[in-house]
C-alpha cells in the first residue's frame, strides 16, 4: 500500500532572467508508517521536494497524491486546509511562536482546526508526556534548550494526528548526542502513532535510521535503495 505517490514532478525557480531547475522528473512512492530520508549534496533539491510534498509550494509539472487526494486538484484554500488536517512539518529552525509557552505552541494546530477545549487539553498533555516535556509545559521557547525546542516542534507536528510528518534537516541544529535522542524519539512516535516521516538530511545518524533512503543529485533521483520493513 502507498501513502503518497509523486508522479513526474519538476520544479524550476526563476531568478531574474535565470531559470534554476531544482527538480526534474521525480517519481516516488511513500509507504505508510515508514521512515523515508531524502539525502544528497547541498542544492540537490531536498527542501524543494519536501515543500512540494507538504503542499507549501506547487510543482510546475507532475502531481502528488496523498492518502488518495490529488493535491493538484485542490484550490489554494483547500490545499491549506488539507495541509492543516493531514500533514505535520518540523522546520529546521523549529519556527516556534516565541510569546507562547511549550503547551500553547503544541496546542496551536488544534485551535486552528477548532478541536474542542477538553480534547485539546487531553491531546496536548499526551504529547508533552510523549516527548518528555511534561514538566516544561509553561516554558517559552527562549527558556528551553535546542533539543527541548525540537521536541516541542515534533509534538506540535504530531498533535493533530497527521498521516505524514515532514522535517527539514531535523538534527542540523543539534549536537550529535541530542540528535541521536531526537531520532530515537521520532522512531518511537512513528511506532506508537503509526505516522510516516519524511526527512531531508545529510546526517549519517539520520541516514542510518532510514527504512527508505532516497538520493538526489542536481534535482534528479538516483536509484533508491529498496524499502526496508518498518519496525
Ligand atoms: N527560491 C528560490 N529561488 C531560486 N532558486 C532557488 C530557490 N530555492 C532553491 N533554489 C535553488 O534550487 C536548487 C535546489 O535547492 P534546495 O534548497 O531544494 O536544495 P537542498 O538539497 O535542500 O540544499 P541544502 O542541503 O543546501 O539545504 C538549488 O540550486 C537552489 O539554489
Amino acid at each position: 500500500m502507498s501513502l503518497a505517490q509523486l508522479h513526474h514532478l519538476s520544479k524550476t525557480y526563476a531568478l531574474g532572467q535565470l531559470r534554476v531547475p531544482a527538480l526534474t522528473n521525480i517519481s516516488l512512492q511513500l509507504k505508510p508508517a515508514c521512515f523515508t530520508v531524502l539525502s544528497g549534496p547541498s542544492g540537490s533539491g531536498k527542501t524543494t521536494l519536501l515543500n512540494l510534498i507538504a503542499g507549501i509550494d506547487r510543482p510546475d509539472q507532475g502531481n502528488i497524491e496523498i492518502a488518495g487526494q490529488s493535491l493538484q486538484r485542490l484550490s489554494d484554500n483547500a490545499l491549506t486546509d488539507f495541509r492543516a488536517r493531514h500533514i505535520g512539518y518540523i522546520f529546521q529552525n523549529f519556527n516556534l511562536l516565541p510569546v507562547l509557552s511549550a503547551y500553547e505552541n503544541i496546542e496551536y494546530p488544534l485551535r486552528l482546526n477548532k478541536t474542542p477545549p477538553v480534547k485539546r487539553r487531553q491531546r496536548v498533555l499526551e504529547l508533552l508526556d510523549a516527548v518528555g516535556l511534561a514538566d516544561k509545559a509553561s516554558h517559552r521557547p527562549n527558556q528551553l534548550s535546542g533539543g527541548q525546542r525540537q521536541r516541542v516542534a515534533i509534538a506540535r507536528a504530531l498533535v493533530h494526528q497527521p498521516v505524514l510528518v515532514l522535517a527539514d534537516e531535523p538534527t542540523a541544529n543539534l549536537d550529535s548526542q541530542t540528535g541521536a535522542q531526537i531520532i530515537a524519539l521520532m522512531r518511537e512516535l512513528q511506532r506508537v502513532q503509526q505516522t510516516a516521516f519524511v526527512f531531508s538530511s545529510h546526517d549519517p545518524q539520520v541516514i542510518a535510521s532510514a527504512d527508505h533512503l532516497v538520493l538526489l543529485k542536481d534535482g534528479h533521483l538516483l536509484t533508491p535503495e529498496p524499502i526496508r520493513e518498518a519496525v
